[in-house]
Parts: structure tokens; C-alpha cells; sequence
């Protein structure tokens, strides 16, 4: 590994010996970050050669091998599931909705992570509130030797546990029972095993600013406590609503119907987070999720961060679970690259029955500023124990593909339960009922004007990807082509939800494994050449050796990959072809 104040080389041969690879004189493998400027992705070639007449050049920090694996001629990186679903099914028979799993013990040999690969798993998410980092590390390894050797696309995510007041685990017992009128002690003094009627909490000053009357509340309402006595930092509490006390289960303390001592100060990224993100780093992941975020600063300060340590473009999710999140949202969504929409932990912070609407505003402001948005958490809860979901968890998965949120996520479903791959199969079957209900009953939520570029040429790619959807659902076209290289165009068609399918040609792989989580989005991977004639051409032939486009299909194309010697007006362009 080059460090900070290391000289760079002269030839490519010299560079890839010692740093990555060559194929056919291609350069694979690395992305180095040199002062002022990224040099990052596949295609180091070029860059190699400006870099070489710059003799010598001092790196602001290691180099660090990134996406690592060669992609042999023709490589198109489409996932296999994909492929076959269009094979089987026609364009228009191809999901939208993407799907997360969170993997768990349940889920995370090769074996089962390749069920689930083939179930239509986009992304794998990480919780790091659980198990070992070797233990997440021996995930990531094998979900990239599924995409590496059995050509599936799945991104990686992981979610980092954030600074949460909750109980440590009792000595090992599953569960505990409160009964009613039974007096407890809440302490964050710490002791071993388990003590009668004795709670530990995480966090030290957990009982800051509580006082007495005030409702101690568990996991959201499965068990809660009104505080009697407070004796030093320790809450004496008498349970006033029985029920069960599971490992890890949250508190939250109420004052006449309002949430009090939001997490107390608590920061957004506790230093085990940062250790977390690093390693999330260190691991290639394509998304980082940040619990409990409080405001768009949260955000700023971890992309500021990434920037500076990733070559690649992690893209950074912002969970919105807590009361605080929810009254700066707008400012999290625009500062962010994506929204969780966390209802297990929002369900802590706000009434239930608020969180249908919170959703559903939460989904709409994040297609109208143009971010992709998760639904996750309970969704087929009772599919942990059971093998079929109840109806009206069905019900619910329905209701978010009808709002048109980007992607479902499975938590203690794929994580923990006995039934994952019948979970993801009845997240697969209800999306795609829905939105084939949807398209014939012609049921498009159009987007109400919302401009969100403000330089010309943002204004320009806006209006074309809007027009151009409009276009592809009356001309009844079999799918939308978008040449983009950040994938800001491909974005901004599938903010638009068309009737077909929508085929992102990169030659970015971060751009790629980002777009996964994009609503009807089918990321692949070409070398971008500045003739977009033959950007195209080169495309169609591949997807026709491959079968995957036929004669006489009719494809909407979009570019977006701007020369360096041009104006960004110029180039960006939209036309109707047929294959032939
Ligand atoms: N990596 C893991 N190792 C062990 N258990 C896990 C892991 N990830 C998730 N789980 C289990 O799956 C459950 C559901 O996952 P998730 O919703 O992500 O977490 P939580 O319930 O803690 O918010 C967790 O409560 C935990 O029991
Ligand atoms: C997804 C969530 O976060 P976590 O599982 O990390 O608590 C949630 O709270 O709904
Ligand atoms: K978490
Ligand atoms: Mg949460």
C-alpha cells in the first residue's frame, strides 16, 4: 500500500504491478486520489497516461483497491436474476421495486445468501448494532464472490447502531416478564447475570432530566413504567403496563403525551459508528445508513468525512426514525443520497397510528427532491415464526409499492427467521401484482412541478427526463436506454416511474452498485466512448448476442455523458430506435 507522500510511478505496467492489474493492456483495480483530483472507477487507462506526464505526482493518501475484480471483454454486469426475469417475462414483465434484506445469522452462509440472490435480493444490509465485524466481513466477502462467480448485482449496505438508550442484555434470559403494579429499578450501574426487578440501561445518563410521573415506555409500547422515586442517577418505576422485556428493547420516557429527553445529547455517531464506517470503508460498501439522524449537518459531516477518505462514491442514507429527524426533514433528504423510512424506531418516537401518513409524506418529498427512499421494518413481521404472511401484512407491502417508494426492506424476516426466501417471494409476488395493477388501471401519481436543477443545463437534463418518460408511456416503447456516468439522469427518469423498464449503461461502478436502489433502474456496465452513435450501437449489439433485445424493439434512448470539450446542452439528447 502507497502512502501519503509516496511518488507515483512512471509506466502502466510499473503501476499495475505494483497496485492492481492489467488486461489486454486495460488497467483493473485500484482508485488512487491524487491532489485536486479523483482518479476512480475501472477505466484508469487514461488517467494513467495524464498522470504520466506529470512524472511525479505525491498521493494525499493511500492508494486503496477498490471494486476488484476484473470485468472481461463484453461485461455488462447485469444481474442474472434480471436477465432471467426478462427473458421469462418480457420488459414489461421486469420488477421495479427494489428489495433489501438485512442478513442475520439465518441467512448468512453462501447458500443462503445465494437463495436470496436469486430470490431478487438488490442489497444486502449490515446492521452493526449485531455480531462481530469479521463476522459481517466473512458477508461482504461472500456476497462479492455471488456477484464475482455467479453474476448477481447485489450492493452492499450497512446501517450503523447509533447513539440509543436501551436495556443490556439480562443474563442471558430471552425474555422478561413486567407485571402490573410490580416496582423496578432502572440502573446504568453494572452488574453481571441477571438481578430481580433490576433493569440496566446502556447509557449513563439516561435518566437526565426525567422526573417523577414522567411514563418510562419499552420498545415502543410493550411494556411501560411510571417513574415513582428518583434515587441519585437510578429511576425507581412501577409498571403500569404489563409486558414483555426483551435484550437490547428500547426506552423512551413520555411527559403528558410528548416524547421528553430526546436520546439526551446523545451524538448521532458514537466512536464505535466512526470504527463502523471505516470498516464499511475498508470493506468497499456501496451505502452507508446513519441512525437516529438529527439534522442535514449529521449528513454533511459523514460525506465531508467519506470524500476524504473513500476514492469511490459511497453513498450515504439518512434514517429517519426519531422526532428530531422528522421536523428537519427536508433538509435531510436534500443533503443526503437516500431516506430509510426506520418505522421500528419511529414507532417509538411518534404514535403509531401517525406513522401511515408520515410514510406517506416522507416517500412523496423524497421523490419530489429525487432521492431514492426504503420502506423498512415489520413488514411481514409474522414471517419470522410462520411460513405465509398475514393479510394485512400483505396489505402493507401493497400500500408502499402503490406510494412508489424505490425499495422493501426484510429485517428479523431475512435476519433471524425461519421462512427468508418465502419473505423475499412475497415481497417479489405483491410488488409486482401491484404494479401491474398500477400501470393498467393507469394509476401514475404524476409528479407535481417541482424544479430542481437551477443551473441551465440541470433545467435541461430535468425537462428531458420528464418528457421523455411521458413520451415512452404513450409511444408504448419496450424500455428507456440512459448513458450516464453519475447517474443522475437515470435518476431522474426513474423519479418519473414509466411504464417500461429503465436500462442505466455506466462505466462507473459506484454509479452502478448506487443505482441498484433506484425504483425500476437496471444498472449496467459499458465503456463510455465520446461517440454516442457508437455508445448505442456497441449496446444494442450486446444485449442482442445476449437475447436480451430483439429486432424490431423499440427503445427511448437518453444521453447524458458529456465530452469534455463540449457544453453540457449539447450532448444531452433524447431519440427513439429500433432495434434492428
Ligand atoms: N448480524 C446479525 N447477527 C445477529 N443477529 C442479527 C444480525 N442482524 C440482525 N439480527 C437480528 O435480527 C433482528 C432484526 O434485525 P434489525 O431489524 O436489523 O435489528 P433491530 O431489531 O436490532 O433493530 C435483530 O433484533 C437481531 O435479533
Ligand atoms: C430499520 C430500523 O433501524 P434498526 O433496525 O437499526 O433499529 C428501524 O428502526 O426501523
Ligand atoms: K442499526
Ligand atoms: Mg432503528
Amino acid at each position: 500500500m502507497a502512502v501519503v507522500g509516496d511518488s507515483l510511478f512512471l509506466s502502466r505496467q510499473i503501476f499495475a504491478k505494483k497496485h492492481g492489474f492489467l488486461v489486454k493492456n486495460q488497467f483493473y483495480g485500484v482508485s488512487v486520489r491524487i491532489p485536486s483530483r479523483t482518479y476512480s472507477g475501472i477505466r484508469v487507462r487514461d488517467r494513467i497516461e495524464c498522470v504520466r506526464s506529470t512524472l511525479q505526482v505525491n498521493l494525499e493518501e493511500e492508494v486503496k483497491v477498490s471494486r476488484s475484480f476484473p470485468f472481461p471483454e463484453g461485461f455488462l454486469g447485469m444481474d442474472v436474476v434480471s436477465e432471467r426475469e426478462l427473458k421469462e417475462k418480457g420488459f414489461m414483465g421486469m420488477r421495479k421495486t427494489k428489495l433489501v434484506c438485512t442478513i442475520g445469522p439465518a441467512c448468512s452462509s453462501l447458500e443462503e445468501l445465494e437463495r436470496l440472490a436469486l430470490g431478487g435480493m438488490n442489497i444486502a444490509r449490515l446492521n452493526m448494532c449485531h455480531n462481530s465485524r469479521e463476522w459481517h466481513s466473512d458477508v461482504i466477502r461472500n456476497i462479492k464472490k455471488l456477484n464475482e462467480e455467479k453474476g448477481f448485482c447485489i450492493s452492499l449496505m450497512i446501517d450503523t447502531e447509533g447513539s440509543q438508550m436501551h436495556m443490556v442484555d439480562h443474563g442471558g434470559a430471552s425474555s422478561v416478564k413486567a407485571e402490573d403494579g410490580s416496582i423496578w429499578l432502572f440502573t446504568n450501574e453494572k452488574f453481571d447475570g441477571s438481578r430481580p426487578f433490576t433493569v440496566q440501561a446502556n447509557y449513563e445518563g439516561f435518566s437526565e432530566g426525567i422526573t417523577v410521573g414522567d411514563e418510562l415506555v419499552i420498545d415502543g409500547g410493550m411494556a411501560s413504567f411510571e417513574v415513582i422515586q428518583k434515587v441519585g442517577n437510578d429511576l425507581r418505576c412501577k409498571c403500569i403496563d404489563p409486558g414483555l422485556l426483551l435484550p437490547r428493547a428500547k426506552l423512551s420516557f413520555w411527559r403528558d403525551g410528548k416524547l421528553v429527553g430526546n436520546n439526551f445529547g446523545l451524538p448521532t455517531l458514537s466512536t464505535k459508528d466512526w470504527a463502523d464506517i471505516d470498516f464499511g470503508v475498508s470493506e468497499g460498501v456501496d451505502f452507508i445508513a446513519v441512525s437516529f439522524v438529527k439534522d442535514a449537518n449529521d449528513i454533511k459531516h459523514l460525506k465531508d468525512y467519506l470524500s476524504k477518505r473513500s476514492s469511490d462514491f459511497i453513498r450515504v442514507l439518512a434514517k429517519v426514525e426519531s422526532l428530531e429527524s422528522l421536523g428537519n426533514l427536508e433538509d435531510i433528504v436534500e443533503a443526503s443520497d437516500g431516506i430509510m423510512v426506520a418505522r421500528g424506531d419511529l414507532g417509538v418516537q411518534i404514535p403509531l397510528e401517525q406513522i401511515p401518513a408520515v410514510q406517506e409524506e416522507i416517500v412523496h418529498i423524497c421523490r419530489q427532491l429525487n432521492k431514492p427512499v426504503i420502506v423498512a421494518s415489520q413488514l411481514l413481521e409474522s414471517m419470522i415464526e410462520y411460513p405465509t404472511p398475514t393479510r394485512a401484512e400483505v396489505a402493507d407491502v401493497s400500500e408502499v409499492v402503490r406510494q412508489y417508494a424505490d425499495a422493501l426492506m426484510l429485517s428479523g424476516e431475512s435476519a433471524v427467521g425461519s421462512y427468508a426466501d418465502k419473505a423475499l417471494s412475497v415481497l417479489r409476488m405483491a410488488s409486482g401484482r401491484m404494479e401491474l395493477w398500477s400501470r393498467q388501471e393507469n394509476r401514475h401519481s404524476l409528479l407535481s412541478q417541482c424544479q430542481l436543477g437551477v443551473a441551465l443545463p440541470d433545467r435541461i437534463a430535468e425537462q428531458i427526463c420528464d418528457c421523455s418518460v411521458e413520451m415512452a408511456n404513450n409511444l408504448g416503447v419496450d424500455a428507456i436506454f440512459v448513458y450516464t456516468r453519475q447517474g443522475h439522469m437515470a435518476s431522474l427518469v426513474s423519479r418519473n416511474r414509466p411504464n417500461p423498464p429503465i436500462f442505466a449503461f455506466t462505466d462507473n461502478s459506484s454509479t452502478r452498485m448506487a443505482l441498484n436502489l433506484q425504483w425500476g433502474v437496471i444498472p449496467l456496465h459499458v465503456e463510455l466512448s465520446d461517440d454516442m452513435e457508437d455508445n448505442i450501437q456497441k449496446t444494442f449489439d450486446l444485449l442482442k448476442t445476449r437475447g436480451m433485445v430483439k429486432e424490431g424493439d423499440v427503445v427511448l434512448v437518453i444521453a447524458d455523458v458529456t465530452p469534455t470539450c463540449a457544453t453540457p446542452s449539447v450532448f444531452q439528447s433524447i431519440k427513439v430506435k429500433t432495434v434492428v
